[in-house]
């Protein structure tokens, strides 16, 4: 199981994730796409990252910009899960703008 972050650990994690903000309650970031479709391409490749980790980020979709937030409702609040989640939507992001 993983803990919670401490303060100074999401700090430092923060800033191997430009682009990505939070506190203690969650992370998040919001990318604009070219267009709808691929903003929907972006969500349907995270879904499967999602699904292969059994982790899944709240996902804000509003035309072509979508906002990905990264929290562990079970342990209620951020953990090392939520970085490796934020790691691989970067990923994501990073093969189509
Ligand atoms: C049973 C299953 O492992 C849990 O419901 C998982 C699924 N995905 C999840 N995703 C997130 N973000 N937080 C969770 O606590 C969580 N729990």
């Amino acid at each position: 199981m993983s803990g919670i972050l401490a303060p100074e650990e999401l700090t430092e994690a923060l800033k191997r994730l430009p682009g990505w903000s939070g506190d203690g309650e969650g992370i998040e970031r919001t990318a604009e796409l070219p267009g709808f479709a691929t903003a929907i391409a972006v969500v349907d490749r995270v879904a499967a990252i999602a699904e292969q980790l059994d982790h899944h980020p709240d996902i804000d979709i509003r035309w072509r910009t979508l906002t990905f937030r990264c929290s562990t409702h079970s342990a209620g609040g951020v953990t090392a899960r939520d970085l490796d989640l934020a790691a691989r939507i970067e990923e994501v992001l990073a093969g189509v703008s």
